[in-house]
């Protein structure tokens, strides 16, 4: 059904690295490598559910595509949007109208602006104030609201206010990272089920977030996300069951689901600075060999792919 469909966003090979001094006092410059050839594609109507743990890369990958990268930071690889390079210059021209982002902090609202006017992003005509009172009744948000400053906005309050911003616009490309917690479960739903309705609409969406049960209630495709590099992409419908999963990371993940009992993963994601050679799973994985140091390719296997040894060498032996 989604073949034919137009690709939105092609993100190619990209890595982001970060330059810091090597040592507290010292000169020498470092480049701490913190997203690893990460490749996703997105078509037009496709929801994309980037999911991973904390740290593992999740909100630089929103901003690397973005260009809202802090000034140390260096991205390689190729992004594509509609077809053609996104190059600085035009995602700075797109961001904010066909390009959304909801930010993962509610630090990203202006301190010094209304909230009305900062929802409106500036317009001031009876259609656009239509649509900002249509999303506040939608959100629980009461009029009153837009008179407010966002400091005077609760946590959650915030979020919403964040989210009518969003789709405020007529976006194309919807990249919400981790939009919903703090959110009380009606909210929640309220937003995904937005987000949802943007892409069956025929824009793409990405969605970034640590909750797999959650990812696999909207998106149609999932990317599992690891140390800072993608370790799995599959189908939501691959992750409904531990046998479908090619990654023991994903198969772990699937464990640890409330429904699955959750299932408890030993071991922590390492830090780039302690990075094991080859899988960056391989300290913590049982079928952990010699191979599992080398470079691990990402390749395609079934409707998906997969970074693992382990799963290329079953694949094999199937074959
Ligand atoms: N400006 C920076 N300089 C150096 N390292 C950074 C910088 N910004 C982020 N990092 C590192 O990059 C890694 C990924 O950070 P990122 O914020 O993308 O994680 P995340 O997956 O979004 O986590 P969370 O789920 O907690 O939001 C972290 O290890 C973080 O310490
Ligand atoms: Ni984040």
């Amino acid at each position: 059904m989604k073949n034919g469909r137009k690709t939105i966003l092609e993100i190619k090979n990209m890595s982001i690295s970060f330059k810091q001094y090597a040592e507290k006092k010292g000169t020498k410059q470092i480049d701490l490598p913190v997203i690893r050839d990460l490749s996703v594609t997105i078509k037009e109507g496709e929801m994309v559910a980037v999911v991973g743990s904390s740290g593992s890369g999740k909100s630089l990958l929103a901003h690397g595509v973005l260009g809202l990268l802090p000034y140390n930071g260096k991205m390689e690889g190729k992004i594509s949007y509609c077809g053609k390079p996104l190059t600085p210059k035009k995602v700075e021209k797109l961001r904010g109208n066909e390009i959304v982002l909801v930010p993962q902090s509610v630090s990203y609202l202006d301190p010094l602006m209304k909230v009305g006017a900062q929802v409106r992003g500036g317009r001031k005509d009876a259609a656009a104030k239509e649509r900002s009172r249509e999303l506040f009744r939608r959100y629980g948000l009461e009029e009153s609201v837009e008179d407010l400053y966002p400091f005077e906005l609760s946590g959650g309050m915030a979020r919403r206010v964040l989210i009518c911003t969003a789709l405020m616009k007529n976006p194309k490309l919807v990249i919400a990272d981790e939009p919903t917690p703090g959110l009380h479960l009606e909210a929640a739903r309220q937003t995904l089920s937005d987000f949802r309705a943007i892409a069956d609409q025929g824009a793409g969406v990405l969605l970034i977030t640590h909750d797999l049960e959650l990812a696999m209630e909207v998106a149609d495709r999932i990317v599992v996300f690891y140390a800072g590099t993608t370790i799995e992409e599959a189908s939501a419908d691959d992750f409904r069951q531990e046998d479908t999963l090619r990654h023991p990371y994903s198969r772990a993940l699937h464990r640890a689901i409330p429904q699955n009992g959750f299932g408890y993963i030993e071991g922590t994601q390492p830090y780039v600075k302690d990075m094991p050679e080859g899988c960056p799973f391989g300290p913590r994985c049982e079928g952990f060999c010699e191979e599992c140091q080398k470079d691990i390719p990402w390749v395609k296997s079934g409707n998906g792919y997969v970074r693992c040894i382990g799963s290329l060498e079953a694949g094999r032996m199937r074959a």
